[in-house]
């Protein structure tokens, strides 16, 4: 029988070790005997038993809460390597010079629903990569769609709230989810996208992501460039249909996390390589703002693909909830060379997902070892909080300006700052969205209708009516195969 990693964990463990590890010990580090350790019928066990109590309180608080967006996720650490220089266009010094190693940690997690559902859903995905490099820890957060579905962040509440559960019933409300998305025609680009073949993909290691955002980098001389990162899958992206997507979900509902771990385990290592469109400030002129609009794409005609280096994946967490659940990615953590994006999304995104981390692993959670910058000396005047507080900087000034050699800020030669940005348009992107239907193959146009059909079928008929007006708006022709398929 093949070696099952999974499976095999704790007799790997055992096997990696000549007896018991040690003696058994309270959490304050006192030996627990064995009287302590059995517990009988007439045993108080409540009143003078450390051992009992220590286990049962924390026992009692072990679940912190889940991340309110992307809740169920994998884990895996490993490298990017530089195989392209551009350090013409960005200072990074984690993009310095071909070869270069950075080690990473990546989470792959499906978007909607809780820490316990199936990662085998027809789902957006996501895929954030962290950056340890020597300036600090970059994140990057990507999407598997090359789209996201608004570009206000004031509706990111709503967005998940339509798509979450029905505030009377508990259940998840098919119709709510329709009703919100079309009533935001922008976001209809990323559902083609969803119902179409990529809404499932075969396995993490064959899904692309997409940074989304247009990030700002400047160079050395101050010059700014803008920049769409992907990850394209060294294996090839590849995915599942509905019909095995439910087979395999019914009985394996961590089939795409399994997998992952899987594939590192037996050394088949996942690889993704990294490219990036480029616009320089003159192409800037020429496009216009609209390549800051997350909803839209920019064209791979006019800015192709380069290809900048490769991620691997090569290292299975070894706990789940120190490496894996207490991962936090902040858009806000960035490097200089890289400046972030300048929509308002990103801005709000700055915001919110530092709010989320502080209110589920407390205000300290950037000194949680993974979420360490462990390459760099940190010096900050940030102090005390809930734990980990780790040193807390020990006798160091903690307020600034000081006059006892507290840190100090390095100098800049330039001070690069984003660019202000204005929108000219309200809807663009439909146009795309017709595009990439008329793109798909006969054979992913006819599944991603019955997708997409099955999908909308259990919605309220008015809300199917109002899904309906506005695809016929973008696609007249797929509207109406739409109609015919749900009989309307
Ligand atoms: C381009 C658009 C976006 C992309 C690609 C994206 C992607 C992601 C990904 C991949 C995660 C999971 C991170 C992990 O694995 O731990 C995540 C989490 C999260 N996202 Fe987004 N997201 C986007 C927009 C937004 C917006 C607009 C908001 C709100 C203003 C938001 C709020 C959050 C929050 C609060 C979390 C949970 C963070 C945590 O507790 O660790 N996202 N997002």
């Amino acid at each position: 029988e093949e070696w099952d990693p999974i499976k095999n964990q704790l007799k790997d463990f055992m096997a990696s070790t000549d007896g018991p590890i040690g003696t058994l010990t309270t959490s304050g580090g006192t030996p627990v005997s064995d009287h302590e350790a059995t517990s009988t019928l007439d045993t108080d066990s409540v009143i003078d038993n450390e051992y009992f109590l220590d286990k049962i309180t924390h026992f009692v608080e072990e679940k912190i809460p889940e991340r309110i967006v992307h809740p169920k996720g994998s884990g895996a650490f490993g490298y990017f390597e530089v195989t392209h220089d551009i350090s013409d266009i960005c200072k990074a010094n984690f993009l310095s010079k071909v070869g270069k190693k950075t080690p990473i940690a990546a989470r792959l997690s499906t978007t909607r629903g809780n820490r316990g559902g199936s990662d085998v859903n027809r789902d957006t995905r996501g895929m954030s990569i962290k950056f340890y490099t020597e300036e600090g820890n970059l994140d990057l957060t990507g999407f598997s769609t090359s789209v996201f579905t608004i570009k206000d962040a004031v509706h990111f509440d709503s967005a998940n709230h339509a798509a979450g559960i029905n505030p009377a019933t508990g259940f998840t409300d098919i119709s709510t989810f329709w009703d919100f998305l079309s009533s935001l025609p922008e976001s209809i680009f990323l559902v083609l996208q969803l119902f179409s073949d990529l809404g499932i993909p075969a396995g993490y290691a064959h899904m692309a992501a997409h940074p989304i955002h247009t990030y700002q980098v400047v160079n050395d001389c101050g010059v700014y460039h803008f920049v769409r990162f992907h990850f394209i899958p060294d294996a090839g992206i590849k995915h599942l249909t509905s019909a095995e997507a439910k087979n395999i979900s019914s009985n394996d509902p961590d089939f795409m996390g399994r997998d992952l771990f899987t594939r590192i385990a037996k050394g088949q290592y996942p690889t993704w390589t990294v490219s990036v469109q480029i616009l320089s400030e003159a192409d800037l002129k020429k496009t216009g703002h609209i390549v800051f609009d997350v909803t839209t794409l920019i064209s791979t005609r006019d800015f192709p693909l380069l290809p900048v280096g490769k991620i691997v994946l090569n290292e299975n967490p070894n706990n789940y909830h120190a490496q894996v659940e207490q991962m936090a990615f902040c858009p806000s953590s960035l490097v200089p060379g890289i400046l972030g994006a300048p929509d308002k999304l990103f801005l709000a995104r700055r915001l919110a997902y530092r709010h989320s981390q502080m209110y589920r692993l407390g205000s300290n959670f950037k000194k949680i070892p993974v979420n360490c910058p462990f390459r760099v000396d940190t010096h900050t005047y940030v102090r005390d909080g809930v734990p980990p507080v780790g040193d807390n900087e020990k006798g160091a000034p903690n307020y600034y300006p000081n006059s006892f050699n507290g840190a100090e800020p390095y100098r800049e030669k330039y001070n690069s700052k984003l660019i202000k940005i204005k929108e000219t348009s309200r809807v663009n992107n439909l146009g795309q969205a017709a595009e990439y239907y008329e793109e798909l193959s006969s054979g992913e146009k006819s599944r991603l209708i019955d997708n997409f059909s099955d999908g909308l079928k259990g919605a309220l008929p008015m809300i199917q009516i109002k899904v309906l007006n506005l695809i016929k708006r973008i696609h007249r022709k797929l509207g109406e195969q739409l109609a015919k398929k749900l009989k309307m």
